[in-house]
């Protein structure tokens, strides 16, 4: 099958988008009209330019309004048709899309749009050119693919064939299965587009929120699945018409096409009991975070996690690296090496989490799929913290993700460290678990750190949330697999104003903005860090009326949580979620600490003006705090 992806779906030139299209290795293109309308390259320089970057012209598009026309804009019609067809002979493609009317003034009787298509089937054949017609979601009497089915067969000609476009069909619910009654041989082009589930104007929709599969909430895995059922052998080409597209790198952005049709072939073939064409999404659990701290000459963070109540349990043996735990399986490196990745990563970034380590049952695997994927892979990175080779790959902002399987966790931390705290034991008031990873992602890169661990693990994801931050608007997304332990989150700002947007400019890019650790005795472990002096988030005293007056909650229990600055969170089913925030290093990362009652599964959403504006407050506050966030 072709791989293929509309001009329209990129920033850029034409050249420039044309250019990205074959770097990310794309054999096919859809000639979006506009885009060639706005070209200074003529129909031939665009199909030699297509012709030297080895890409096939899928199809100019689109043709509008043409059908069910009468008298006058009938035969305009057809002279229009005609021109296009003389682009289309000098820029090489044979398919002209036509998509259906939207026009008050056409009929939508179905014997005069076979008529019509007929005759243009008729013209377009003596040039060896198709047609292939598509039922926008908001055609005014076209708008269902099955319509469009019936009508191409009516015409029966063999240069009259259909276009399938999944948002189309999936965002008007029409059911998967009735592609089984379709003539793979009448399927000219197959245009893939998924979409987050909204419930808003099609049109409006389609024009600013379509998304690559896998970055939204459509079927679009059983379309293609029922579509290689049936045979059909033709292109899958993107048709995403999206903002955050439109501003993003059109390198970017055609990367990430090409990885998630790759991703979507191989979960079709799945879903249809084959093999996959890669190794499947590994299972992952979140074994450690690495620190980069070259710079941190005054032990910022080795003091926060002291304070926070992990202990330091032992130094590696040829490096500046320390580790730390939280519990048993916790673990939580502090890279001092000035000479190595995390020292690079830290010069760059500041302070903050350069890398994370995952557990897959086969590391090999793991980095294949990565791969396949055109993900960057490093074989062995040099911060390799331990003697066996372990692959690390590169994620959208640059920190990388370990792959470690039991035969690289194997006596890794023994082997590796001179551990001063064989048999681990937590510090007073009990173990810190891993949680949860809080990451800012630019604006236009949001979708692609989506499909990045979409596409590579097996993780959910949730229901997006607008965070309100005194600057703006904050997109959250999070990120989870099945039994909770790696959990992310996504934030995105569009104004330029919120403390995501300022995380942006000190850390330049996108990178973890904090890290949520778990423990199962809030009250005691705030104890300890105010004991050990550890410079908290004030919330005011405002949220804890309003929050006894919500829940009921009795006045002991609330003067507990505003005491140590605790905000809390019931949802339905009586889960209970309890969250307390550290001030930042180097105003850019920051600590949290949580406990999940009753099986709570949310991030404190509710809370969270309330904790942007208190960060937002000690923004303003004097320099003389520990660390000025
Ligand atoms: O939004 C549109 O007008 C439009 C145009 C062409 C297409 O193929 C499509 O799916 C939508
Ligand atoms: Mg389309």
């Amino acid at each position: 099958m072709l791989d293929s992806i509309a001009t329209v779906s990129l920033s850029g030139t034409l050249r420039e988008k044309l250019e990205a299209i074959a770097d990310a290795g794309f054999t096919a293109a859809e000639i979006f009209e506009n885009d060639f309308v706005a070209s200074d390259l003529s129909a031939v320089d665009l199909r030699l330019l297509m012709m030297d970057l080895g890409l096939r012209n899928v199809v100019y598009q689109p043709f509008r309004d043409f059908e069910g026309l009468s008298g006058d804009a009938r035969i305009r019609a057809f002279d229009r048709a005609e021109r296009k067809f003389d682009l289309m002979q000098a820029m090489g493609t044979d398919l002209l899309l036509v998509c259906s009317s939207t026009l008050e003034v056409a009929s939508g009787d179905h014997a005069r749009i076979v008529a019509d298509f007929r005759e243009l089937g008729e013209r377009a054949a003596t040039r060896g050119l198709c047609i292939a017609y598509e039922a926008l979601a908001w055609g005014r009497y076209v708008n269902d693919h099955r319509v469009v089915a019936r009508i191409v067969q009516q015409v029966g000609l063999p240069s009259v064939g259909m276009v399938l476009d999944s948002f189309h069909s999936l965002s008007r619910k029409i059911p998967v299965s009735s592609l089984e009654n379709i003539d793979p041989q009448s399927i000219f082009l197959v245009q893939m587009a998924d979409a987050p589930i909204m419930d808003m104007d099609l049109l409006q929709w389609s024009r600013h929120f379509r998304c690559m599969p896998l970055q939204g909430g459509l079927p679009v895995t059983e379309w293609v699945a029922a579509l290689m059922q049936i045979g059909y052998q033709g292109p899958l080409s993107l048709e995403i018409f999206n903002d955050r597209f439109r501003a993003g790198l059109s390198k970017t952005i055609a990367v990430d096409g090409r990885r998630s049709l790759i991703a979507l072939r191989d979960d079709a073939s799945r879903l249809l009991g084959e093999d996959g064409m890669l190794p499947p999404r590994p299972p992952v659990e979140l074994t450690f975070v690495e620190f980069s701290a070259a710079q941190d000459a005054e032990g910022v963070v080795e003091g926060m996690l002291q304070a926070i109540g992990l202990r330091k349990v032992g130094r590696h043996r040829h490096r500046a690296v320390d580790l730390w735990q939280g519990s048993e399986n916790t673990h939580v490196v502090v890279n001092r090496e000035s000479h190595s990745l995390a020292g690079s990563f830290g010069l760059m970034h500041g302070q903050g989490i350069c890398a994370i380590g995952v557990r897959v049952p086969n590391r090999a695997d793991a980095a294949q799929r990565a791969k396949a994927l055109g993900m960057s892979i490093l074989e062995d990175p040099a911060d390799n913290l331990s003697r066996r080779a372990i692959p690390a790959v590169r994620t959208v902002g640059g920190s990388l993700v370990y792959f470690l399987d039991d035969d690289a966790l194997d006596g890794l931390w023994q082997r590796e460290f001179e551990i001063e705290m064989t048999h681990f034991s937590p510090v007073a008031g009990g173990s810190l678990f891993f949680d949860h990873l809080a990451t800012i992602v630019r604006y236009d890169e949001f979708l692609s750190w989506l499909l990045f661990w979409t596409s590579l693990f097996d993780l959910r994801a949730c229901q997006e949330v607008d965070l309100i931050d005194p600057g703006g608007v904050v997109q959250s997304q999070a990120l989870e697999n099945n039994d909770g332990s790696l959990r992310l989150t996504l934030n995105g700002a569009l104004g330029t104003r919120t403390l995501a947007s300022r995380f942006e400019r000190h850390f330049l890019g996108s990178g973890y903005q904090h890290l949520a650790l778990r423990t199962d005795d809030i009250f005691a472990c705030a104890i300890r860090m105010k004991r050990a002096g550890l410079p908290i988030l004030v919330i005011a005293r405002n949220y804890y009326d309003d929050l006894q007056a919500r829940f009921g909650l009795d006045d002991a229990f609330v003067a507990r949580l505003a005491a140590h600055n605790i905000l809390y969170d019931r949802d339905a089913g009586g889960g209970e979620f309890f969250q307390v925030f550290s001030r930042a290093i180097d105003r850019i990362f920051f600590f949290e600490i949580v406990q999940r009652e009753n099986s709570y599964n949310g991030y404190g959403a509710a809370n969270t003006q309330v904790r942007l504006t208190a960060q937002r407050r000690a923004g303003y506050a004097s320099n003389t705090d520990w660390f000025p966030i």
